[in-house]
């Protein structure tokens, strides 16, 4: 059996007891281009890390600015438990910049590769070798902890790199780190390359792995399986280029894969990752792993059907593990189990034949490639039960001026449960100015957001036709869609808002929660 397998794998392993977790979010994460931190958002990542438990937080690289000074300083005197790191290059005044902001751990590093010596550096071996040893000399000499990383290592001569590494051990190096710069490595080669520098040096290994080609996390997990005790890892797997390994997977992976006890709080994981994708703008794709929106989120209908008898089934972890949480998603794959779930979860009781309908317009929905939320089912399930669909909501008048120089104005007679309403708002166009005046119009009775919007032309030419679907939300957390279809792009956005309202003030007046 497979699972026998999985355990023979791990006990042949030599796990270390503990992995030490390097976080450089701050550093080599902020080197992700667009990425600048503001020394607040910095700080509150520090403090974020430190609370789940990393071991070690690299907060940046001192000799950068100003700013990067600043940041350093202000991290340090929040008072973490982790130890706080700077990068500093083999040259005194980055280390002097180190220690100017009072860190403990300096990681420094010099490239040894033949294309950074010659290209880069232009320097030989023996000068690079020297600058290694002095900064490390120099760093120990001023009582800090000291990690020697050498750049683009895995492209680096094997005999130079064991020479290079021993000779920052003798130094008094406290711990080596291997650098995959550029993403090159793959599993079976990060094995042997760990398994031969462990055999030659005596201080802690780290790996500092990139994700050029996909494989930094694996990479990782493969050098701790090979001997070394701590890995570099990035919120999101941000970094230079492809990235870095990715934090939250790494964790889970060896918590739950390996089963070492890392010591971290993984419940804060995806509020963490959330956090970090929000202040930085690099946004998280729904089928990220541990994280992503889609990681616990289940459409199809034969994994709902087992995920609600045993949530194993089709989930290796409890999403609360990360903090994440589970999701029921209806649409083309949704089965009857999904959907009798769903409507008993609102409380929804109807008979067999309603049932049928209700399933049979999912399904439809699903088959047009319609995004379907909780909300537009509960609007489905009232007219089906009965309750037919009811407009509350009528468009009376519409008016809109656009141009140059003026303030793009849309004027809006609304028919609201028998009331006749009427604003005029302006916007960024004329679309805007109709959505935020209707918007504003329903606010007594519903207070709705526009949380997406999207138009195609479905024809070609100035008289295309422009489909409009869109999601607006309201204060209890409903979610509707809306979509028409016009030649008018205005009247189209305003027709499809229209009847996303009248979905949510349908629920609203069927009671159902
Ligand atoms: C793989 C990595 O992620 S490495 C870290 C990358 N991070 C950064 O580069 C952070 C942002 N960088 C900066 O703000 C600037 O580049 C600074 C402040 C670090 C240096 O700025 P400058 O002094 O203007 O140097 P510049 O960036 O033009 O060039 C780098 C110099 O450092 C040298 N250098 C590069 N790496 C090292 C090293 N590890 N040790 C010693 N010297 C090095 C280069 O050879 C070059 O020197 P040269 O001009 O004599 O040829
Ligand atoms: C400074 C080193 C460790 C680095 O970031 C890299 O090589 O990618």
């Amino acid at each position: 059996m497979f699972i026998k397998s999985i355990e023979e794998a791990k006990k042949s392993m030599n796990l270390p007891k503990t992995v030490e977790i390097f976080d450089t979010t701050l550093r080599d994460g902020e080197q992700a281009p667009g990425v600048a931190l503001t020394v607040d958002e910095k700080i509150q990542i520090a403090k974020k890390l430190d609370d789940i438990g990393v071991n070690t937080i690299e907060i940046g690289y001192p000799a950068v600015s100003e700013g990067e000074m600043e940041s350093a300083r202000s991290i340090k005197a929040q008072g973490l438990n982790a130890n706080l790191c700077g990068l500093a290059r083999v040259l005194k005044r980055d280390i002097d910049h180190v220690l100017d902001c009072d860190l403990e751990y300096v990681h420094t590093f010099i490239g040894t590769s033949p294309l950074h010596r010659e290209y880069k550096l232009r320097k030989s071996k023996e000068e690079i070798m020297d600058m290694a040893v002095n900064a490390v000399e120099y760093a120990k000499d001023h009582g800090l902890i000291c990690e020697f990383s050498a750049e683009d290592a895995t492209r680096t001569e094997e005999d130079y790199l064991i020479d290079i590494y021993n000779a920052v051990e003798s130094a008094g190096a406290d711990k080596i780190n291997v650098p995959d710069t550029v993403g090159i490595l793959f599993p079976s080669a990060t094995k042997e390359l760990i398994s031969k520098l462990k055999a030659n040096i005596k201080i802690p290994i780290s790996v500092h792995c990139h994700n050029d080609f996909g494989l930094a996390v694996s990479n990782s997990l493969i050098a701790i399986e090979s001997g070394a005790s701590q890995a570099h890892v990035t919120i999101n797997g941000i970094g230079e280029r492809g990235g870095n390994a990715s934090l939250e997977e790494f964790i889970v992976s060896l918590k739950v894969a390996y089963g070492i006890d890392i010591n971290i709080d993984t419940t804060q994981l995806f509020n963490l990752s959330d956090f970090v994708s929000k202040i930085t703008g690099i946004k998280i794709p729904p089928n990220k792993p541990v994280v992503g929106e889609n990681a616990f989120a289940h459409e199809s209908g034969i994994h709902v059907d087992g995920i609600l008898k045993n949530a194993s089934t089709y989930e290796p972890i409890a999403p609360e593990l990360v903090g994440h949480t589970r999701k029921i998603a209806l649409g083309k794959h949704t089965g009857a189990s999904a959907l009798r779930s769903k409507l008993k979860d609102y409380n929804i009781n109807m008979n067999e034949n309603q049932f049928c309908s209700v399933y049979d317009q999912i399904k439809a929905l699903g088959d047009k490639g319609k995004i379907i939320t909780d909300a537009d089912l509960k609007a489905i399930a009232v007219t089906v039960l009965g309750k037919a669909e009811e407009e509350y909501i009528k468009l009376l008048g519409l008016s809109v001026i656009t141009g140059e120089s003026v303030s793009a104005t849309a004027t809006v007679k609304l028919l609201i449960e028998e009331e006749i309403k009427e604003i005029s708002k302006i916007g960024v166009g004329p679309v805007d100015a109709a959505l935020k005046a209707i918007q504003s119009l329903v606010q007594d009775f519903t207070h709705v957001e526009l949380e997406e919007y999207n138009i195609e032309a479905i024809t070609g030419g100035t008289d295309a036709l422009a489909e409009v679907f869109l999601m607006v939300s309201d204060e209890e957390n409903n979610q509707a869609t809306g979509r028409s279809t016009q030649d008018d792009v205005i009247m189209a956005s305003v027709e499809a808002i229209l009847n996303a309202i009248n979905k949510i003030l349908n629920i609203k007046h069927s009671g159902i929660k």
